[in-house]
């Protein structure tokens, strides 16, 4: 039985006069990979930093289970919602194992004090913790390279440690903003196959790309954002066959439309995606 991980009702952000994301409402279910796409400045990142207590969203709430979010990051992650960013954010002259070590530490129940004197609790704890980093880094490949510093990693595997360290905080919902930017079609492809597997160990996703080839292939939903304002919600078939997406993305107006017409013109490459991905193409992957 399906049941929410993560509700967003009505909600809304804006900045003096810019309303970046208009009355939302969002849910993701457990055992599903959704999609949030969306023209360049679209409000995706924007709506990701109100789910993750990064802002405080201007009205409505954010509920992880049944209970709505406090919006402090710490806590945010604290209850179960973990991340990663378009940019990567790693400790990069601290190991790969250091870095998956430093994302457990919303899990690790010993304070200060234990931690200062290295007392029992804290070195069994530490025992626990490091093994539970190298299953993560087992899962994800990089355990042959636990004691490399993270800053002399490929970029790949960049962006895969920080995946690694985003679920050592045991997360139930995993937001990835832009996981494949700047990767090449193998490291997209592996970076897919990741995402199924994190997936079925019990871990919904939420991700945010412009690669809708990956999207289309990943994703059991998808929603579109257009101008702050959800525009079309549904399967990866559903969403491509949608007009108003194309023409959203190539900045047309269309029935309803929020605003599409400002929309950038660099979006009409993202909108040859749409058009090109439906099943049966052979475009490549687009970024
Ligand atoms: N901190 C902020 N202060 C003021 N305006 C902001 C802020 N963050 C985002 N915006 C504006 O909100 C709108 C939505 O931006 P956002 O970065 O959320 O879009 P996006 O869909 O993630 O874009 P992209 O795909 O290019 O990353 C844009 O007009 C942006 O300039």
């Amino acid at each position: 039985m399906t049941t929410p991980v993560l509700e967003a009702r009505d909600v809304t952000m804006r900045f003096g006069g810019l309303t970046a994301v208009r009355s939302v409402d969002f849910t993701v279910n457990s055992g599903e990979i959704v999609g949030l796409i969306g023209p360049n400045g679209a409000g995706k990142t924007t709506f990701f930093n109100c789910l993750t207590g990064l802002y405080v969203p201007t009205e409505g709430t954010v509920s992880y289970k049944g209970t709505v979010l406090p919006p402090k990051p710490h806590l945010v992650t604290k209850a179960g919602i973990a991340r990663t960013f378009q940019n990567i954010r790693l400790f990069a002259n601290m190991t790969v194992l250091e870095n998956v070590l430093v994302g457990r530490h919303t899990r690790t129940k010993e304070g200060l004090w234990s931690a200062l004197l290295r007392g029992p609790g804290f070195k069994k704890a530490e025992r626990a913790s490091e093994e539970r980093a190298m299953e993560l880094l087992e899962f994800i490949g990089l355990a042959h390279k636990r004691d490399h510093l993270a800053r002399n990693l490929p970029y790949g595997e960049q962006r895969k440690l920080e995946i690694a360290r985003a679920l050592a905080s045991e997360p139930g919902l995993l937001l990835l903003d832009e996981p494949t930017a700047g990767m090449n079609p193998q490291e997209t492809r592996t970076t897919e196959e990741l995402v199924f597997a994190i997936r079925d160990k019990g871990v919904a996703v939420l991700v945010i790309e412009h690669d809708m080839r990956f999207i289309f292939n990943l994703c059991d939903r998808v929603a579109v954002l257009v101008q702050g304002e959800k525009l079309v919600e549904g399967t990866s078939e559903v969403v491509q066959a949608d007009e108003r997406v194309i023409a959203a993305y190539l900045g047309e107006p269309f029935e309803g439309d929020p605003g599409a017409a400002e929309a950038p013109e660099s979006a009409a490459a993202e909108a040859g995606a749409v058009a090109d991905s439906t099943p049966g193409t052979t475009k490549g992957d687009v970024q």
